[in-house]
């Protein structure tokens, strides 16, 4: 009974909340105004049914005032007997009681429901019933996300948000872009800062380049170097030519610009050391290097060799990427690798540069080799989620990396043409290769004498 009045309590202030939210923002829509304060009350209302129905529910004893309680009127009621009868009408029963709801909260597409976990219950639990959820709730999806100890949150997408995406507006962060959309509603954010380095895997025509673009197009403006290694003979990202400070079109190519990467690391790594920084991010702003993106495509063509002549050149380029995946973070040097398969197939050395890549992002692939290669590592969820997106749904990914969780998304579609007048708009802030890759530490800073056991003496 009180978790009644306090879900009807609940619902009519989430319903206040729809329309205040109605009146300030949206005040032309017809979900924050009508739709989600009615569903609000229903969602609430219908929760003890549901989560019974789901198996959420958990069996307790309590009192309960049956119908055969009905109070005795007239003389009867007086005497001492028709007490003694009215608490035996009031019986200890079983009754089913659903996990405790918080309040409600409306989403453009749906909504977040805040639930507190019965004891023994374990957020899997609440993810092995999403889909009973979803058409109780008469909605296109329920995920389970922010889970904390004893508390998770209910995520309702009424449709599916991904069916199609428009072009989320970038936000004025350095090294962030968005590229599309959540499966929540939410913009896919992504931070470079935050995960230094992503992989891309895909089959054909799945979304990989789509993807490229839009990371070019959200970085052009920003300043940053862009540096494209595309061995596709240069088709993919010669029309960004104006806005990279370089482009590798074959191996040698790639390889020379790797080398040139590395040392560069060990410069920004000395001029760290002479400011006392450990990283780019905290040295005085007039002498931090700029960022450096590099963006490989089709990263198995890095790796393939036709005979025994070309295995010097295969290793040297394995080594660099890796000593570039493992430093880059700290000295704003980041990667975005994309290819068909990233596997150990590949060659020694692809495996750790993979275990580096510590942001995911597997759209449609051929076989679940290369999903459990991607995001193996994660809820096997994810696996089954990525297994599942459609050939007719391009940009559609799974997406693993920014806070541990993962998510569905996609890419909002960007014509080459968008990419391209991206990339010459803004040409001028392209740093040259050899500016890049000349950090020096200023002769004022001599570097900071080493630690010697002296010293401490
Ligand atoms: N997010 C998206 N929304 C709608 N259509 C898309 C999206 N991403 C890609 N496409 C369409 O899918 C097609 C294939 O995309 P894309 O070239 O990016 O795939 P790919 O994985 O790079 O393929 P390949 O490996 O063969 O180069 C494109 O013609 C594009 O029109």
């Amino acid at each position: 009974m009180s978790d009644t009045l306090v879900y009807v309590l609940g619902a009519l202030v989430a319903a206040a909340a729809g329309l205040w939210a109605w009146r300030r923002h949206h005040p032309a829509s017809f979900w924050y105004g009508v739709g989600f304060p009615a569903r609000a009350v229903w969602v609430y209302l219908t929760w003890s049914h549901v989560a019974g129905g789901c198996k959420l529910t958990r069996r307790r004893r309590a009192w309960r005032l049956t119908l055969d309680a009905l109070p005795v009127v007239g003389p009867a009621a007086r005497s001492a007997a028709s007490v003694v009868e009215y608490k035996r009408r009031m019986r200890r029963v079983d009754i089913d009681r659903a996990p405790r709801l918080g309040l409600i909260r409306p989403t453009p597409i749906g909504w977040r429901l805040p639930v507190r976990l019965h004891d023994g219950q374990i957020p899997a639990d609440y993810a092995a019933v999403a889909e009973r959820l979803a058409h109780a709730w008469r909605v296109h999806a329920v995920r389970v996300l922010e889970t904390r100890p004893g508390r998770l949150v209910l995520v309702a997408t009424r449709t599916d948000p991904l069916a199609e995406v428009a072009a989320v507006a970038e936000s004025a962060d350095l090294l962030t872009v968005r590229p599309g959309r959540l499966e929540d509603g939410r913009a896919w954010v992504m931070d470079l800062r935050t995960v230094p380095h992503w992989m891309i895997v895909g089959a054909t025509q799945s979304g990989k380049s789509n993807l490229a673009n839009a990371i070019i197009a959200g970085l052009s403006p920003q300043p940053v170097a862009l540096v494209g290694f595309d061995l596709k003979g240069g088709v993919e990202f010669t029309p960004y030519a104006p806005r990279l400070s370089a482009l590798g079109t074959t191996r040698t190519e790639c390889v020379a610009l790797l080398s040139d990467l590395v040392a560069e690391l060990e410069n920004r790594m000395a001029l760290c050391r002479a400011h006392g920084a450990r990283n780019v991010w905290t040295l005085p702003e007039s002498v931090r290097p700029v960022p450096v993106v590099l963006l490989v495509d089709e990263v198995a063509e890095l790796f393939l060799m036709a005979d025994r002549t070309e295995k010097d050149e295969v290793t040297r380029t394995g080594v660099a990427l890796l000593r570039v995946a493992q430093l880059g973070r700290a000295f704003a040097v980041h990667l975005i690798v994309c290819g068909q398969r990233i596997g150990s197939d590949l060659g020694p050395g692809v495996t750790a540069l993979r275990s580096q890549l510590s942001g995911r992002v597997c759209h449609r692939v051929n076989d679940p080799e290369t999903a459990t290669m991607a995001l193996g590592d994660l809820d096997p969820d994810a696996l089954d989620a990525a297994r599942v997106i459609a050939a007719e749904t391009p940009g559609v990914c799974v997406v693993a990396g920014q806070d541990g969780s993962w998510h569905r998304a996609r890419s909002a579609y960007l014509p080459e043409q968008a990419a391209e007048h991206a990339a010459t708009t803004y040409a001028h802030l392209t740093p040259p290769w050899e500016q890049v890759t000349s950090t020096t530490t200023p002769a004022a800073l001599p570097d900071r004498p080493s630690w010697t056991g002296e010293q401490a003496a």
